[in-house]
């Protein structure tokens, strides 16, 4: 069956260990002790109700008020004992489960986020689909299914350990006579259990083996269409403008299609992995009753050795075919989904360290040195299947200084900006940026996070960082100040607010951060020419240390740059003052 076993078992381990040797490892160790500690308690109240099942019903076949009354006098304490046993395994499980859960997850968004990995994924490798969906849901699912089939396997082994010596000395021996020869097979119930339950978990195995692929991809499909749908929400404008809703529509059916065709298939699967699972779960009722029928009308076996036999054989019967029953259930803890949820992580996990892998090995190579300089030497940018955009350039750019970046659409402008930015990992060359000084990237749509304007106007600082004051100053500089009353307003900004006001969003970040370096990726497109001036003018006469290196198209910004570098076709640049 599909990876099931020893590479199955190392993904679990890979996934696992993490946590089980963290800080938080004696806790999660005592909480666990604990859940175990109360799973072993419960089987062993379980052999004495089973122990009492005999006595009780032996009570009922003779007429036998008085023990009736005694033996029942016994139920109400048995019920309270499962009760508190199974209430406080139940709650120590879900306070396990919410512990190691969230120590995964800060610990696989630190991952994604550090090293820039969660931009890398896009550009570099998107094999690892939908992160977020890994990170919110499989990683819930893991830990969820991960203990409740590891303490299940464990009572498993537990309950078929206490109950087969039951069921042994319960069953006696099975006479069969073969012509001449008498066998004698001791403990035969046993035995047609074990049998039973191989034969169950054999055909199991057979008939759900396709499941494990079919929730893979389910995970992905549900993924991918819940993402179209953010698409729609995050571009109404734009979708709007173009009538594009019967694309759109097109689009969510052909995601919505591959859920459908997916669920037929894990419909058709189930169906026949149930006639497998549910006969072989209805059998298990009335096996034990038929095979012992006979030593009961003869006399040989009293009803409550009866039910005593059928309990046990029962309880043996549940531990055997733990495998059937977990292989695919409807819950979240079957094997079949834990199996996909560990393929999926694991191929997260692995995607992402080859990315930081591609990161650190990136051939570019940016240094921050003590010179207040940026210092570019033989730097080739390349795409990622390694096409050429720009050869060997060379340029030295000094504090104050004033460089715009043109050529035609597509040489590779926005490119070099990533390479002097550091996250842009293919080619090769030399970068040295300066140390300790603050250096501030504008792309042409900035970045506006969700929550209120302040929130917004000081990213990546914190909401206190800047008082009313110096915000309403330099909203009303930037031309905001029309929005100084909603300063603590939550609103989705990236949709309300224009292009040329976001783009005058982050004009007045820089004002408020002041950045020594500054670089802007054509971002006054969108303002019209008096406010594009007005905003180079406020740099001009507020931030005159700043180095400024823009790239843009327009003729207009000739006249706030001091040197010119032009990208030409095929790699090639000129440098001009
Ligand atoms: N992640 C990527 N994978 C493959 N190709 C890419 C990637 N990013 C950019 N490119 C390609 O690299 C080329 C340069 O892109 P870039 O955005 O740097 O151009 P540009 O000069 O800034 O263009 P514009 O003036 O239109 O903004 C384009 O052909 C683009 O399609």
């Amino acid at each position: 069956m599909q990876k099931f076993g020893a590479s199955f078992l190392k993904g679990i381990w890979k996934l696992s260990q993490g946590y089980w040797h963290s800080e938080e490892k004696w806790y999660a160790r005592m909480l666990l002790s604990s859940i175990v500690g109360l799973q072993l308690l419960d089987v062993f109240v379980l052999v004495k109700y089973n122990t009492w099942q005999n006595a009780f019903y032996n009570t009922i076949q003779n007429l036998d008020k008085t023990g009736f009354l005694t033996y029942l006098g016994y139920w109400p304490v048995f019920t309270v004992v499962f009760l508190v046993i199974e209430i406080y395994k139940l709650y120590l499980l879900q306070l396990l489960e919410i512990k190691w859960r969230s120590w995964l997850t800060d610990h696989y968004l630190t991952d994604w986020l550090q090293k820039r990995t969660y931009y890398l994924l896009q550009i570099v490798d998107t094999s690892a689909d939908n992160p977020d969906q890994r990170i919110s849901e499989d990683l819930r699912l893991f830990v969820s299914s991960t203990l409740n089939l590891s303490l299940g396997f464990l009572r498993a082994v537990v309950s078929l350990c206490s109950f087969v010596v039951i069921l042994w000395n319960l069953s006696g021996s099975m006479e069969i006579i073969l012509g001449e020869q008498q066998f004698s097979i001791p403990g035969y119930m046993v035995w047609i259990g074990i049998v039973y339950a191989f034969a169950g978990s054999f055909l199991t195995a057979i008939v759900g083996n396709s499941l494990v692929g079919l929730d893979y991809a389910k995970q992905r499909y549900e993924a991918d269409f819940r993402f179209s749908m953010i698409r729609l929400r995050e571009n109404s404008e734009g979708v709007a403008f173009y009538h594009g809703e019967q694309r759109e529509q097109a689009n969510f059916n052909h995601c919505f299609t591959k859920i459908i065709d997916n669920f037929r298939g894990i419909m058709a699967c189930q169906k026949n992995l149930s006639w497998v699972t549910l006969l072989h779960w209805r059998l298990t009722f009335i096996f034990p009753y038929l095979v012992c029928a006979p030593h009961l009308f003869s006399g040989q076996m009293q009803l409550g050795g009866l039910m005593q036999t059928a309990s046990a054989f029962t309880q043996v019967e549940l531990a055997l075919s733990f495998f059937i029953r977990n292989y695919f259930s409807l819950t979240d803890a079957s094997l079949a989904q834990l199996q996909a949820v560990v393929n999926r992580l694991t191929n997260f996990i692995d995607t992402m360290n080859r990315i930081q892998g591609v990161a650190e090995k990136k051939s570019i190579k940016v240094n921050y040195t003590e010179e207040q300089t940026v210092t570019v030497a033989g730097l080739d940018v390349r795409l990622p299947d390694g096409k050429l955009l720009l050869t060997n350039l060379g340029i030295q750019i000094h504090a104050g200084d004033t460089l715009l970046i043109t050529g035609y659409s597509g040489c590779g402008k926005s490119t070099l900006m990533r390479a002097l930015a550091g996250i842009w990992p293919f080619g090769q060359g030399t970068i040295n940026m300066p140390q300790n000084q603050r250096v501030l990237f504008l792309p042409q749509r900035p970045y506006l996070p969700l929550g209120t304007l302040r929130e917004v106007l000081v990213y990546p600082e914190a909401a206190d960082a800047s008082s009313d004051e110096k915000l309403r100053e330099f909203m009303s500089l930037c031309k905001l100040e029309y929005l100084a009353d909603q300063l603590d307003n939550t609103e989705n900004w990236s949709q309300m607010l224009s292009l040329g006001e976001q783009q005058k969003v982050a004009f007045a970040r820089v004002m408020l951060q002041r950045p020594q370096w500054l670089f802007l990726d054509e971002a006054t497109s969108a303002l019209d020419e008096s406010t594009e001036q007005l905003m180079y003018k406020l740099l001009q006469e507020h931030l005159e240390d700043t180095a400024v290196i823009s790239i843009g198209h327009r003729g207009t910004l000739d006249k706030y740059h001091k040197m010119k570098l032009s990208i030409g076709n095929t790699g090639s640049w000129q440098i001009a003052a």
